[in-house]
């Protein structure tokens, strides 16, 4: 089947097929921000900066506080549905349980920066205070298990997760658990962390960061499917760009993670320290060809129609369309 959010053969207007999504460009969309006040303030803007990432203030404005005006109202319509649906059923008063949040895309795209904004927009709305943020590489392998499993060059493709445990924490929130842990990767020594776990306690929303947040049940041993974590979500956020484009800010992050963070010693990366630019640039392109690329042509993309919406960047990171699924 085509994928429905793929704008091929579809710019004549008078040819262009009955869709499921509805497209507002990017002035469309900023509009909607019209005197909506900012919710954040100037101290977690700054915060957000100081990540390394060149936030732009009226992408911010225009862009994240829409959508986060947006997801606001699928929280409260959701807790109306959670309502009428325990009145009709007459089963007591279960509580309601956490909205949850998928946010996909490809390694580079910036999932971590739109899913940090959206954390701290949406904690501001008195309705939903508590919105934890879990990323899905704490349920990768350790390296010694993907070593054993050779899989060492697939970190980040679909099986080099453990996709049971993920699922579980998932249906866990789902449940209405009070508590749930997950695990913990770090980026800096490019492993999951022994013995530490983040802890997620009645959250109102979660959201759920990472590069296989869509991917499709698998078919299990006895040939029928099983769960797929987004048989979980409430919304998705898929973050799209051009490949080439994605494969660029690939390669200047790696660029500047070498004036910065490969030169801790305890960087698994530290052994990149000392390259020249030219290569690094070869260095991160390589890994970008045989890793990171292939898994989003293979596995990432393929998903993208699987999202509620679709946040379309430029190179230069301003989100250029959002494509949403009509209701
Ligand atoms: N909205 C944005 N504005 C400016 N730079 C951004 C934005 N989103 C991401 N970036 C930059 O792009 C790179 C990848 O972003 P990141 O959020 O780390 O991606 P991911 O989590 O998908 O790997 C980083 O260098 C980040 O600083
Ligand atoms: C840790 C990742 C797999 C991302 O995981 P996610 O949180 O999206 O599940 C990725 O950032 C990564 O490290 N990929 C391996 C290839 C590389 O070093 O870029």
């Amino acid at each position: 089947m085509p994928d429905p959010t793929s704008r091929d053969g579809a710019r004549d207007e008078g040819q262009r097929e009955a869709s499921p999504y509805v497209e507002l460009d990017r002035r469309a969309w900023a509009a909607l921000a019209g005197t909506m006040e900012s919710p954040l303030t100037e101290d977690e803007i700054e915060r957000l900066q100081g990540l390394g990432t060149q936030l732009d203030l009226d992408e911010v404005r225009q862009v994240y506080l829409p959508l986060s005006r947006l997801l606001s109202l699928y929280v409260g319509a959701a807790g109306r549905l959670h309502r009428e649906q325990e009145e009709f059923l007459g089963v007591g008063h279960p509580p309601r349980t956490p909205f949850v949040i998928g946010v996909a895309g490809s390694v580079a795209v910036g999932k971590s920066t739109t899913a940090r904004v959206l954390q701290q927009m949406l904690a501001h709305w008195p309705e939903h205070p508590n919105v934890a943020l879990v990323t899905t590489d704490g349920f990768l392998f350790p390296n010694d298990e993907l070593e054993r499993r050779g899989l060492m060059q697939r970190k980040g493709f679909p099986e080099s997760y453990d996709r049971r445990a993920l699922t579980r924490f998932v249906v866990d929130i789902k449940s209405g658990k009070d508590e749930v842990e997950a695990p913990i990767y770090s980026h800096l020594v490019y492993d999951v962390v022994p013995d530490e776990r983040v802890v997620v306690k009645k959250p109102d929303i979660v959201i759920i960061e990472g590069l296989n947040v869509l991917q499709p049940a698998r078919v299990r041993g006895d040939g029928r499917p099983g769960l797929a974590i987004s048989d979980f979500f409430d919304f998705s956020v898929y973050v799209d760009a051009r490949t080439d484009t994605i494969r660029q800010w690939y390669v200047d992050r790696f660029l500047s993670l070498r004036e910065t963070a490969f030169r801790d010693p305890a960087s698994y990366f530290a052994k990149y320290a000392g390259l020249s630019t030219d290569e690094a640039v070869a260095q991160a392109e390589q890994i970008w060809d045989s890793i990171n690329g292939p898994n989003l042509t293979e596995n990432i993309l393929p998903t993208r129609g699987r999202a509620s919406l679709v946040l379309r960047k430029d190179a230069d990171h301003s989100v250029r369309y959002v494509r949403l699924r009509k209701v």
